[in-house]
């Protein structure tokens, strides 16, 4: 399988510690070529220099950090982050942490993702956050507001893509989690689709974390996935 398909899945390492992950890593081997390294990871020591590691070693990284505070300190959160030389950077789809970002980023080859509405979430949960809209017009909102930031790409639910990608056109990266294999545990995820239904919906990145991490053949349940999106 060629590795522009296999770009294609981004591997979450969700493990708390950096020797987890170099073991999940290696028994992963040439199946995944595109990793993400979230919160959990990031914080456990030698996580950020984990990040670097693989980049040197020619795997493509997602850094998922989330980034949402006043503007300077995105700005500047952004700037440092941008050193390391990953590939993206999430930040939350609100304007002027996106506007801060952008900034920061600002002469790097880091690629800004806003999270328009996390997956776990659906209609009720936004009502009871205080939110006045549902997740389909928040999400549409948030891509709007992320194109005019000029934002690289957006986290969203497989469930939107085919809303979201007339309206921010075919450059911006829609990239999605809340991707589960037929027959797969939903766990704390609301919002899912298959491989297969994703990539034909329109997703430029599937990001899966348990039903890969947690498989007992973790790098077959890899392969598996390749398949159904290059079959897509
Ligand atoms: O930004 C993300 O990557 C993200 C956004 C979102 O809305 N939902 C979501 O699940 N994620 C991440 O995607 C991964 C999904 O993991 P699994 O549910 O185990 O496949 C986790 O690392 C989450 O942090």
């Amino acid at each position: 399988m060629s590795d522009k398909i296999r770009d294609r899945l981004i591997v979450a390492l969700d493990v708390e510690s950096v020797a987890e992950a170099r073991a999940l890593i290696a028994t992963l081997g040439d199946a995944v070529t595109f990793y993400k390294i979230g919160m959990e990871l990031a914080y456990a020591p030698g996580g950020f220099d984990l990040a670097r590691e693989l980049k040197a070693a020619g795997k493509r990284i997602f850094l998922d950090l989330k980034l949402h505070d006043i503007g300077v300190t995105v700005e500047r959160a952004t700037r440092q982050i941008a050193k390391l030389g990953v590939d993206f950077l999430t930040v939350h789809a609100f304007p002027q942490t996106m506007a801060a970002a952008r900034l920061g980023a600002e002469a790097s080859g880091l690629k800004l993702l806003a999270v328009t509405v996390l997956t776990s979430y659906d209609d009720a949960d936004l009502k009871e956050a205080g939110y006045g809209l549902g997740v389909a017009d928040l999400v549409q909102r948030r891509a709007e507001q992320a194109r005019a930031a000029k934002i690289d790409g957006l986290i969203l639910s497989p469930l939107e893509l085919a809303a979201i990608r007339p309206i921010v056109g075919p450059d911006m990266l829609l990239v999605t989690p809340g991707v589960r294999p037929a027959g797969a545990d939903k766990g704390d995820q609301k919002r899912v689709m298959t491989p297969g239904e994703a990539i034909a919906a329109g997703a430029d990145h599937l990001v899966v974390g348990r039903p890969v991490a947690r498989a007992a053949d973790p790098r077959a349940a890899a392969e598996a996935i390749v398949a159904e999106i290059a079959s897509a």
